[in-house]
């Protein structure tokens, strides 16, 4: 506590700038126990510095993780004279907002006294556009799981302690975080150092409370299977995750050698999604793009990219496929059934998106059949397909991402990429991983198709699937975080943008030259 200390006033120097005002709102855990430290420090340090606690008597403030902490902290604070203030000054324009309401241990929806303190941080942030310094967690954001309740506290800035968790990266964590900052606190070895930055350490701790914290459900989704044991311990994606797999060509090499991917999809007026697919496929690597559209109005060459090998769908199946991607734009009629009925059992990995994830909400059988397939399988959902997969809700999915990617990924054997801010992959081995690249301009039509291109690229050319889809996941958002800090997005990024950006990333990622 006192190193989070230590470090959280260093941060909130550098915030405050000189001579200013700092609020600190401080909770009844070890969460409030950090504030009562970082106060005393920057008292020290010559800040004006006003203290509202949750609960004001020293008597119910020592019911957290560690109690004799907190406790002392309070009193350390006291003893140097720090006040303790029933309510926040109302005339005073603020410098810094800390909050140190809740952390790791929030276990009910903040009400009363707490959601009005955490109404008034927000609103005198707005008011005097001063940043917000959250202690290892915006108070209201769910650590563990990335689900903000209606009263979060929105930081500009959070400072994480000893590992970043799985909370401040995915669903509503990156929005609430703001800049997210990890300071070990000099206790784990290696991955981790003092003021890092989240994506600089790919370790998150296991989805544990301390002991003695109230334990939250794992999983709240309305299934039918039982709660999943605690996760093994989840990873940021890293380059590193899979960069054995990013090499130069070797010189003698002919399209053969970089595989063949089928792509099935493109019902009547879908035809878009498969193109996008395709040429995705396409510029990532793939030797040979076999599109088979359902549409077979649509004509045998896209004028756009001729590259493309376009067939009516049902020749395709018995196409030779080093990999298959089923979904973009495939409908839901009774030949897109077929379709995956057919294709479904075949020995090579398979990619399941869009379409083809609703199909196999509504078709046991084909889910038994996806489940017992010998080669491996990618899921690729968004939010709402997920949904449906598990005969749950958009809400329940959100509200623990991990546990709703896990749980699929466990259901169909496969691995499972859930899309959306911050995305899940859930390995078929119980590995979980977070995605940290990517940006709001993503939220845009057709960026799910390349990203299915670009998967069956990467298993086209032989890459393993777990390691495929964490490259792709990683790849696509890198590739739009490029876009976008050259002012080609958030605003008005397009799917196609994107993928002339993941050639030129790809490249030089497999050139060594970044
Ligand atoms: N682990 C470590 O090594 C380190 C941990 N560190 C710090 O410890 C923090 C975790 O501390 P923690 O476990 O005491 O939990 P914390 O977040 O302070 O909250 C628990 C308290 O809040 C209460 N409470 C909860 N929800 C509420 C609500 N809605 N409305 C009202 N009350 C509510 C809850 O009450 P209860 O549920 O028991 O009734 C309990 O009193 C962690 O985030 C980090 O900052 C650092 O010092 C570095 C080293
Ligand atoms: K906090």
């Amino acid at each position: 506590m006192e190193r989070a200390g230590h470090a959280a006033a260093d941060l909130a120097e550098s915030l405050a700038g000189t001579g200013g005002h700092i609020l600190i709102v401080a909770g009844p855990g070890a969460n409030g126990g950090d504030a009562f430290v970082t106060a005393r420090l920057l008292r020290e340090r010559f800040f004006a510095v006003s203290l509202v606690a949750l609960t004001t008597s020293a008597a119910t403030a020592t019911q957290g993780a560690d109690p004799d902490d907190t406790a002392a902290a309070r009193v350390a604070f006291v003893a140097e004279g720090g006040e303790l203030l029933e309510s926040i000054p109302d005339d005073t324009p603020w410098a810094l907002i800390i909050d140190g309401l809740f952390g790791i241990g929030l276990s009910r929806p903040p009400r009363e006294r707490a959601a009005e303190l955490i109404s008034a941080m927000n609103a005198l942030a707005r008011r005097h556009a001063c940043p917000v310094l959250a202690l290892d967690c915006p108070s209201g954001l769910n650590a563990d799981t990335g689900h903000a309740q209606p009263t979060t506290v929105r930081a500009s800035h959070t400072l994480s302690f000893i590992a970043a968790k799985p909370g401040l990266l995915t669903g509503d964590g990156p929005d609430y975080c703001g800049q997210l900052r990890v300071d070990s606190l000099g206790l784990t070895s290696g991955a981790a150092n003092p003021g890092t930055t989240a994506a600089a350490t790919d370790s998150v701790p296991p989805r544990e409370k301390p002991p003695s914290a109230p334990s939250a459900p794992l999983i709240s989704l309305n299934t039918a299977e039982p709660p999943p044991e605690p996760a093994a311990q989840g990873h940021i994606i890293q380059r590193r995750s899979f960069a054995r797999h990013l090499r130069a060509r070797a010189s003698n090499s002919h399209k053969g050698s970089f595989g063949s991917a089928v792509i099935i999809g493109g019902a009547p007026g879908m035809a878009g999604a498969a193109l996008l697919a395709g040429r995705a496929a396409l510029k990532l690597g793939a030797g040979r793009v076999y599109l088979g559209l359902l549409d077979e109005r649509f004509g045998s060459v896209d004028p756009v990219t001729p590259e493309l090998m376009l067939r009516p769908a049902s020749s395709l199946a018995a196409q030779t496929a080093d990999a298959l991607l089923l979904g973009p734009g495939l409908g839901s009629g009774e030949t897109a059934q077929r379709l995956m009925e057919q294709l479904c059992g075949g020995p090579v990995p398979l990619v399941l998106d869009a379409d083809a994830l609703n199909l196999l909400s509504t078709h046991p059988a084909l889910a038994a059949r996806v489940h017992s397939r010998q080669a491996a399988t990618v899921l690729t959902p968004h939010p709402g397909e997920a949904a449906r997969l598990l005969a749950s809700s958009i809400n329940a999915v959100q509200s623990d991402r991990i546990a709703a990617a896990s749980a699929l990924a466990r259901r169909f054997n496969a691995h499972v990429v859930l899309k959306g801010s911050g995305s899940i992959v859930a390995l078929a081995d119980g590995r979980w991983f977070i995605n940290t690249t990517g940006n709001p301009g993503m939220a845009s039509g057709g960026m799910g198709d390349v990203l299915g291109g670009i998967l069956v690229a990467l298993l086209s050319q032989g890459w393993p699937a777990d390691e495929a889809a964490l490259a792709a996941v990683h790849l696509h958002g890198a590739a739009a975080d490029r876009l976008a800090e050259a002012g080609i997005g958030p605003i008005g990024l397009t799917a196609s943008e994107t993928i002339d950006a993941a050639r030129h990333l790809f490249n030089r990622w497999c050139a060594g030259a970044e």
